[in-house]
Formats: C-alpha cells, structure tokens, sequence
C-alpha cells in the first residue's frame, strides 16, 4: 500500500501569488556560458549505464568548458525526494519535482543531465511539455533486461528475484518503453560491435552539437566570460583552489 503524498500536492492556482520575473534573462546567461540550456533525460532500466553515459557525458562536456548539472535518482532519493517511495504515485512526484528541478537550471542556461529509471511515458511526457519540446532530449537506453539482470551492479535484481524487494521495475514493475526518444542507445551498434559507454557519450555528443546546443569548438581565447574560465579550469589554466585550512 503506498501512502503517497502527491495528491496533497496544490500548485500556484487558487492562492495568492505571482510570479515574480528575474533581471536576468536566460538568454543572457546563455549568452555568457555559450550554450543553449536544455535536459538530457536518460531513462531505462536499473542497470542500463544511465548513471554510467550521464557521468561520461558530463566528463566529455566539462573538458568542453560547458557548464552542466548532474542529477542521479539514487542521489536525489538521498535528500529531495527521501520522502517518496516506488509506488506509481510517488515515482510520478518524483518525477515531476526533478522535472521542476531541471527547469531551474535549464532557464540558468546550463544543461541539466537526469538519470532516472522514469518508467511512466505520461511522466516523462509531462517533464517534456513543461519544459518545451527544444529544452527536453529524451535518451532511452534500450538495454534488455536480461542484460541489466546479468549486469546487477547493485545486487537489486537478486533480491527482487527472491521477492525480497517489492514492485522492482522490469521483475514485477512496469517500464514503459519511450515511442519517440530523440535517442536511442542499444547495447550493440547496427554492425554488432558492443557500445562502450565513451562511444554513446559521443553519439550524446554529436546530436548536441549538430543541433545548435554547444558552441562550435573554438580557439580558447575566443571564449570569454564565464565560458572561458569554466574552459580554463577544464584545462587546469586556472589554480586549483586550496581548500584546506
Ligand atoms: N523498486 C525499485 N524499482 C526500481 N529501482 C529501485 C527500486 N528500489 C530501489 N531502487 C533503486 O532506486 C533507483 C531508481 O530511482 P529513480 O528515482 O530513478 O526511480 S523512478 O524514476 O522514480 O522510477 C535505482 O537506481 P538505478 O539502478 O540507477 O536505476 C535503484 O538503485
Ligand atoms: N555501455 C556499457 N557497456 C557495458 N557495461 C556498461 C555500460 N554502461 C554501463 N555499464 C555497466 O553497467 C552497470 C550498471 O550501470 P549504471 O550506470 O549504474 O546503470 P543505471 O544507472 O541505469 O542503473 C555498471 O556496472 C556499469 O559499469
């Protein structure tokens, strides 16, 4: 039984408030970081590399000089979202709020990388249509599940095969698959050869690039304003700050 707390949830209707505009647009953070904010969302299975693509991603990116935010579902579930369980309910508040989250930044300018299992299309869709179908990258990792089963990083699968823990997804949970993703990521390229996680990164990568998200790859001291000191901090030009006392 799942003692949800999401239909508590009231959002801004009915009470007294108003929206309160910024000084600082988002195109002029975007301007100063060159780049365009969006959300990376990765969904799949426990145990198809979400965590694994999104870190190395965001590594890739970083060295890039792009300004970028990682947000984990094991993480958030640590502080955010240590209130909510598995139960259908709280996955979609969960959702919802980590979708909340990710327009934060996304209207900071940054990219926003979200590894969660998001198992219900409506959820996700509904992430999509709060942010606007240019901010939102959908990257499903089709990964099979008997291949995330044989992987079990965690030991989860184990335990949910011996009914140890309940309502896992893809054992006795439903997952449901994206129809329109703008990425998809299997296991094994078309000519069978298997997909590192450096590799889907780079497909990740590239999709970013031809679609105008990134600046094109510049000489560095093309670059100013706080892109140029994220880039040479990527590059160690900047000290590293000293943080003992
Ligand atoms: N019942 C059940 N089903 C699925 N996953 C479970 C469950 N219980 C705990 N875990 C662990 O929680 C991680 C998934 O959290 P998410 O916030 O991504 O889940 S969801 O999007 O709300 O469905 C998931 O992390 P990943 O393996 O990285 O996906 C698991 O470590
Ligand atoms: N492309 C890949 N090829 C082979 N193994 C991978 C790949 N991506 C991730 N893994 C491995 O699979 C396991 C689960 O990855 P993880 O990123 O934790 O998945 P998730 O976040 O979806 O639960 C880890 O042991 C990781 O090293």
């Amino acid at each position: 039984m799942c003692n949800s707390i999401a239909a508590q949830a009231v959002c801004g209707k009915d009470q007294h408030i108003t929206w309160q505009e910024g000084a600082v647009r988002r195109e002029a953070k975007e301007r100063a970081l060159q780049q365009r904010g969006c959300v990376i969302w990765f969904t799949g299975l426990s145990g198809s590399g979400k965590s694994t693509v999104a870190c190395t991603l965001e590594h890739a990116l970083f060295n890039r000089g792009v300004l970028t935010t990682l947000l984990d579902g094991d993480n958030i579930r640590h502080g955010l979202n240590c209130n909510l369980g598995f139960c259908e309910e709280d996955r979609a508040e969960n959702i919802r709020r980590v979708g909340e989250v990710t327009k934060l930044f996304v209207d900071s300018g940054l990219i926003a990388l979200a590894s969660f299992i998001s198992p219900y299309s409506r959820d996700r869709d509904n992430v999509r249509a709060r942010l606007g179908p240019r901010d939102f990258i959908e990257v499903y990792l089709k990964i099979p599940l008997e291949m995330c089963e044989a992987r079990d990083a965690k030991g989860l699968y184990k335990l949910a095969r011996a009914g140890k823990i309940k309502g896992f997804t893809g054992i006795d949970d439903p997952y449901e698959a994206p129809e329109n993703p703008e990425i998809t990521l299997e296991a094994c390229s078309a000519d069978g050869r298997p997909q590192c996680p450096e590799s889907m990164a780079r497909t990740i990568l590239t999709y970013l690039e031809s679609h105008g998200y990134l600046r094109a790859p510049m000489a560095n001291n093309a670059v100013s304003g706080p892109a140029r000191a994220i880039a040479d901090w990527a590059e160690r030009k900047t000290p590293v700050l000293d943080y003992s006392i």
